[in-house]
């Protein structure tokens, strides 16, 4: 059982000696020191959301609404976060989530996250969308929990290849995200004028696949050839439930469906054989308007799946809330993907070591001990 709170001690014990971490402990000083690193197009692209961002931030505020009664004058010497999710073992209830830009915000980036999670054997969900091919990130991440994260394109013998090679790379489960058909209404990124695919960044995974290189019609594409290209496969606008069954059908993967918000969709997923939900509206990315992401969690818990639920998880607390919500686990964004723009890997496990040492602490400070004791109540 691993002990996340001790984490606090060795930051004390180092103060004593005049020693001090030069990473952050909260999400928005981690957000203003990637600000300061960070080209200014590519910080907005990860800071930013769809239109005026309402949905984005009420993803976090109505989170925050959610807290726990203390209870007192019980054991609280040991606590145990672990969990099972898909039947792996985890030491911990989170998941990084998937992030395109991963490498871009550090060099090796993508490996750097997987290196992160082999260290502090936390689970991770990989883009479709890296610098680095997926066959390397498989290996980078060690004995640790990976899904591969899958952007279905509009040729289906492209995106049936991307999950063969998913599953030959040893991946443990396979993540469909289902919200990004196109790309959401993103004031700050058209402001900038940028997206970085189409400038043929981090289209590893296609340029690996000789689908995408026959689609490009030449051997070696130019970066901005390969990301037009990409651009003309990069969703499929009539993905459906009939594909879904197809890729049922072409793999014994788990299959995690991602964006999954609404209870009958969720009922849907159960009878096609998926095996896991991840509740999820992009961080706010996709569509504005919609209502904070914590709001659907309840009805896609009925299906009875497995749930991840991600967007708006800031801190170990949210960790705490969002399981004791019903989630199996909660999904990182942001704040890991500022750690890793910060610090590569040990950026993204100071951010692990952060949150866990604070859910950790919590539990403790409330003499709760173990996940099923984390009942929340809404203000
Ligand atoms: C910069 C950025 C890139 C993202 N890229 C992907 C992606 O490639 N695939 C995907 O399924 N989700 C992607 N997401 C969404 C995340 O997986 C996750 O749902 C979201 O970050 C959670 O919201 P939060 O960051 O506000 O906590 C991305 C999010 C950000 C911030």
């Amino acid at each position: 059982m691993a002990d996340y709170g001790s984490f606090q001690d060795g930051i004390y014990a180092e103060g004593l000696v005049a020693k001090h971490r030069h990473f952050p402990y909260t999400f928005g000083d981690l957000e203003a020191r990637a600000q300061q690193v960070l080209d200014h197009a590519l910080f907005d692209y990860v800071r930013g959301g769809a239109g005026d961002e309402t949905t984005q931030d009420a993803n976090v505020t109505e989170l925050r609404r959610y807290g726990f009664v203390p209870r007192m004058l019980r054991d609280r010497s040991v606590r145990d976060l672990s969990t099972t999710f898909l039947g792996a073992e985890l030491d911990a209830p989170v998941i990084l989530c998937p992030v395109g830009v991963n490498g871009l915000v550090h060099e090796n980036g993508d490996l750097e996250v997987a290196r992160a999670a082999a260290t502090m054997n936390v689970a991770a969900m990989y883009s479709t969308l890296s610098e680095a091919p997926l066959e390397e990130v498989a290996d980078a991440r060690g004995d640790s929990f990976a899904a591969f994260q899958l952007y279905p394109t509009k040729d289906d013998q492209l995106t049936d290849n991307l999950v063969r090679r998913a599953d030959e790379a040893g991946f443990d489960a396979l993540t469909i995200t289902l919200d990004t058909g196109s790309l959401g209404w993103r004031p700050r990124d058209l402001g900038n004028g940028y997206i970085p695919f189409l400038r043929g960044r981090c289209l590893a995974n296609y340029l690996a696949d000789p689908r995408f290189i026959e689609h490009c019609g030449v051997e070696n594409p130019a970066p901005m050839h390969a990301g037009i290209v990409w651009s003309s496969l990069f969703s499929k606008p009539t993905f459906s439930w009939e594909d879904i069954a197809r890729i049922r059908r072409a793999t014994d993967l788990p299959i995690i469906l991602k964006g999954i918000c609404h209870a009958e969709d969720a009922r849907r997923a159960a009878t096609e054989g998926v095996d896991a939900i991840a509740c999820s509206n992009h961080g706010g990315r996709q569509a504005n308007g919609g209502l904070p992401a914590v709001s659907h969690l309840e009805g896609v818990l009925e299906a009875g799946l497995p749930v991840t639920f991600d967007s708006g998880v800031r801190d170990g607390v949210d960790v705490l809330r969002v399981v004791g919500l019903g989630a199996t686990l909660a999904g990182i964004g942001r704040p890991y993907v500022y750690g890793l723009t910060l610090g590569g890997a040990a950026g993204v496990e100071h951010v692990l070591r952060s949150m866990l040492a604070e859910a950790d602490l919590t539990m403790a400070a409330d003499c709760l001990t173990t996940l099923a004791d984390l009942h929340v109540v809404r203000r």
